[in-house]
């Protein structure tokens, strides 16, 4: 296999995912570290975590448990380290400690950082990271709740995290060709990681083609399409995609996400065709109880259910002044995960999920542990097939207006 990779969140592994399998790579995607080895044949294996948020040594841990698993029982030439394309972290992790064990774990003196996806507008120049035209510490990213970005010099940033040198594989570098970038490569000091401006996605193939064997990598999903790319060119045999039957198909949509995105998401579904519950976390006792009460209710006009959480900063805060913030977010993820659980009992079986947190939970609640990538329907959100259910995984700030109705179409379901 020649790349083993570790995500930090479960839609950024799904990221990962389709940007490899659009490359034409057999991809491999797990939930946690599998128990034993999969007999499927693939080039590459993701194993998703949910250590973005948790305790750095815990996020080590698990790390370093992922990258055991598919350096010895899946032989993984290298491993990639996928985190988001907006470096979403802070100054005590988990990035940095991360990288750090995985270079002492794999002995390596030297790796890089590449989180831009230009696909998607995050973009780097002298390190420096934009989220379409702005600043990461004046986009939405810099009011995030858990890992406010208010500093856009990744460089800075991945500095505070760890304790060894972090250099930058600038753009005039890139432009001067692989060559030149692999002399900055080896010329940085030992224990460097390295950050990659990147303007347009031909600059991460030239960074993949100056560094084509590196026993350890870290980026967003782009960085990994580069490297899926290069392998490709060199003469794999194209990889299937899961395709579904519409007329098996019964959809559901799930939205938790507060993102900026996500609520202009909801607010078109809300103007088309759904059949919408709102729930709030006030009103969540028992998420079994909430969970078949919203269940109940849904189904009656024929359209699309659209369970969402999703609301106007102001409401958000208001449910946070009344339970706490961990207590309202942790009331709406119960929810969501009872809820998923409790639709694919009833015979749901294509699940729409907006959120990072959200598909975590909709994932256990659906009790999948592997899934198989389908057709993409934004770029980096694929659908993804697992024991009869499909699934789609959208992060928040992913997609365009029309996101839901576009996830249902891409699988043949009209509205
Ligand atoms: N109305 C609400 N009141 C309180 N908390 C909410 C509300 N809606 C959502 N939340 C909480 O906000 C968090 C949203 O996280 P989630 O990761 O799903 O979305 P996101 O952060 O926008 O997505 P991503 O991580 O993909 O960028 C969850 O913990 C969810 O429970
Ligand atoms: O890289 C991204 O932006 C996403 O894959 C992500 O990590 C979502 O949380």
């Amino acid at each position: 296999m020649f790349l083993g990779c570790i995500a930090d969140d479960f839609t950024g592994a799904t990221d990962l995912g389709a940007l490899m399998a659009r490359e034409g790579l057999r991809v491999s995607l797990h939930v946690g570290v599998p128990q034993s080895p999969p007999t499927e044949v693939a080039d590459a294996m993701i194993i998703a975590l949910k250590s973005r948020n948790i305790a750095a040594d815990e996020a080590v841990s698990q790390s370093l448990g992922a990258a055991s698993f598919l350096r010895n029982q899946m032989r993984a030439e290298s491993i990639y380290f996928k985190y988001c394309s907006t470096f979403d972290s802070t100054d005590k992790g988990n990035i940095g400690p991360v990288l750090d064990a995985l270079m002492a774990e794999l002995d390596v003196s030297r790796t890089i950082a590449s989180p831009g996806f230009p696909e998607n507008g995050r973009r780097l120049f002298m390190g420096h990271l934009f989220v379409q035209d702005r600043l990461l510490s004046e986009s939405s990213l810099a009011r995030h709740p858990l890992t406010p970005m208010t500093d856009p010099d990744i460089v800075r940033v991945l500095g505070r995290q760890r304790t060894g040198p972090v250099g930058l594989i600038s753009k005039l570098a890139i432009d001067s060709g692989a060559d030149a970038v692999r002399q900055t490569f080896e010329e940085a000091a030992s224990g460097s990681v390295l950050i990659c401006d990147v303007l347009q996605t031909p600059d991460l193939d030239v960074v993949a083609a100056a560094l084509p064997k590196l026993r350890l990598y870290s980026g967003g999903s782009a960085m990994g399409g580069a490297l899926a790319r290069l392998q490709n060119s060199q003469g794999l045999e194209q990889g299937g995609q899961a395709a579904a039957d519409p007329a098996t198909l019964r959809p559901i949509i799930f939205s938790g996400s507060g993102s900026d995105m996500t609520q202009s998401q909801v607010r078109h579904a809300l103007a088309g065709n759904v059949d919408a519950v709102q729930i709030k976390a006030v009103d969540i006792v028992d998420p079994a109880i909430s969970a078949r009460e919203v269940l109940a209710r849904i189904g009656k006009n024929g359209a699309v259910p659209m369970i969402y959480a999703t609301a106007y900063p102001g409401d958000v805060a208001e449910a946070q002044a009344a339970l706490g913030v961990t207590e309202s977010g942790e009331r709406i993820e119960a929810f969501f995960e009872a809820l998923a659980s409790a639709a694919r009992a009833d015979g749901f079986n294509a699940f729409v999920v907006a959120g990072g947190e959200t598909s975590g939970s909709a994932v256990r609640g659906l009790g999948i542990d592997h899934m198989q990538i389908g057709a993409e329907v934004a770029p980096g959100v694929p659908w993804m097939q697992a024991d009869g259910v499909w699934a789609i995984l959208k992060s928040g700030n992913f997609g365009t207006e029309s996101f839901f109705f576009d996830a249902l179409e891409k699988l043949g379901i009209g509205q």
